[in-house]
């Protein structure tokens, strides 16, 4: 981008130092007005702006008002993660389309109902005609979220009745970005891996027998092979990252932008715009290189002492992306755990044993371990940390070869399904547009003509 040179001397370089400058609000007016920043409490809950009964995360108990922290529990309309994690993986199904139509429709499905969603599901699959060569290939994008966000609007374009708001038609579009974006996710990463580095393009269709995960490796892979365990790990990884409650950021910018009566894809995009950010989805491609800086940087990977010091030079902002953030651990909600990075956990450490990774595993358990310690020193805490999904989910990723670009969007494909029974909740449910209070804090002023003001 050019760096325009304005007028007397003024560079976007000054002008970015008087809008930082007056952006800025003294942190004290926060507490004297009681602003519960992040939407949350002073005591770390999250105020309460609604109801949901697609996913309950749960991380305390109250004994006589006091909140006691308790390992955290995921539920997907009332069912325990690991529950529906044991039933499929002990069946040796695949699990994310029953986990799918489980969070849209509210109860599980019966296996005819399941082999016709799944039906319904292939035949929305196909984009439209072009539509990879048009909005993909020919502008293809540094960043696999942002093309998924592009292409997701650029579908409106498509749709013959693209603002109908009732749930038959807001259902369809669900659907329809669910099946599609396994395909506008990896056909972007091709994109990108042929126009930035030069790779070879080649472009595999979805077929229409395969399991979403199945359909990923197919479409991602240049041989189209994988092995029966690689696609059920893909499989386990998306159901663990297919929903989380209403309040997490990208669900919540769902029902914000729906309850605009907006469309479909402006609200997915905007979720997607959501999911991208470091503190969230995108925390999953932060991990990764953090630990490639960090074995870069440890002389001693089984040092403790060595691995703290490591941990505190990113918290004082020495180290890493300089952002003061170790990623992948800590959590809005939970404390004690979340439950989805202990069922990864234990898929990472058997992959690692048969990949012959275990030192690095050793490294990452070390890290979540250690973590949690340094940041408490640094930190007011009211609650434990510890590592959250995205601490081991990059890992497996890198075990089964899936290049890093695609973290993130694999956590898209998965959360769609969530998105869709948030935006179909939120419209039969609400009516009354998401507005909250800012209170002003500016300094009133008198205005003056043009030729006044110096
Ligand atoms: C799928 C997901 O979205 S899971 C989250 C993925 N994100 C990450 O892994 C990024 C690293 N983690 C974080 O940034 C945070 O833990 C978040 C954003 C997830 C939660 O943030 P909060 O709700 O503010 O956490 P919490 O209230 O427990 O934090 C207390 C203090 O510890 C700090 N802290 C918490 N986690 C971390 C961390 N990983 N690194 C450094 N400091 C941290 C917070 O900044 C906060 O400090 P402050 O009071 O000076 O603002
Ligand atoms: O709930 C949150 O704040 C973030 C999270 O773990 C998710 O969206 O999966």
């Amino acid at each position: 981008m050019p760096n325009y040179e304005l007028t007397e001397g003024k560079t976007l370089v000054t002008l970015s130092k008087t809008a930082e400058k007056n952006s800025l609000i003294n942190p004290e007016l926060y507490s004297k007005y009681q602003v519960k920043r992040g939407l949350r409490d002073l005591d770390g809950r999250g105020v309460l702006v609604g109801l949901t009964e697609i996913g309950e995360v749960h991380s305390y108990i109250l004994d006589e008002g006091e909140i006691i922290q308790v390992p955290g529990r995921l539920l997907y309309r009332g069912y325990d993660i690991s529950d529906l994690v044991n039933g499929f993986t002990r069946d040796g199904r695949f699990g994310f389309e029953e986990t799918a139509f489980l969070l849209l429709f509210g109860h599980l499905p019966d296996q005819k109902g399941l082999e016709d969603f799944k039906q319904i599901l292939a035949g929305y699959q196909k984009l439209p005609e072009d539509f990879a060569r048009d909005f993909i290939l020919k502008s293809s994008s540094k960043d696999i979220m942002n093309a998924l966000a592009r292409s997701v609007l650029a579908l409106y374009s498509f749709d013959d009745n693209p603002d109908d708001p009732s749930i038959s038609n807001v259902l369809k579009q669900c659907l329809l970005l669910i099946a599609c974006f396994p395909s506008l996710a990896v056909y972007a990463y091709h994109a990108l891996s042929h126009y930035y580095s030069n790779q070879s393009l080649f472009i595999h269709s979805p077929r229409p027998e395969l399991s979403t995960a199945e359909n990923i490796l197919t479409m991602l892979r240049p041989d189209s092979k994988y092995t029966k365990l690689e696609a059920a790990l893909l499989d386990l990884a998306l159901v663990l990252h297919a929903e989380h409650g209403g309040g997490n950021n990208s669900t919540f910018v769902t029902h914000v932008v729906t309850s605009t009566g907006t469309d479909t894809y402006s609200a997915m995009s905007a979720a997607i715009g959501a999911l991208k950010g470091p503190r969230h989805g995108g925390a999953n491609i932060k991990v990764i290189k953090m630990f490639e800086d960090m074995k870069n940087q440890l002389k001693d990977w089984n040092d403790d002492e060595e691995i703290e010091q490591y941990l505190t030079r990113i918290l004082t902002k020495d180290a890493f992306d300089r952002s003061g953030l170790i990623y992948g651990i800590g959590h809005a909600v939970y404390s004690i755990s979340d439950p989805r990075a202990v069922i990864l956990k234990d898929y990472a450490a058997k992959l690692a044993q048969e990949k012959g990774l275990d030192d690095e595993f050793k490294l990452y358990a070390s890290v979540e371990r250690l973590a949690p310690q340094v940041i408490a020193k640094f930190n007011r805490m009211y609650k434990t940390v510890s590592a959250n999904i995205d601490f081991y989910s990059g890992f497996v990723y890198k075990m089964l070869n899936i290049p890093v670009e695609m973290y993130t969007p694999m956590f898209a494909i998965a959360r769609i399904a969530g998105w869709s029974a948030h935006r179909i909740e939120e419209i039969v449910n609400a009516g009354k547009i998401i507005r909250p209070a800012y209170k002003s804090v500016a300094r009133r002023q008198k205005y003056l003509d043009l030729i006044e003001r110096n």
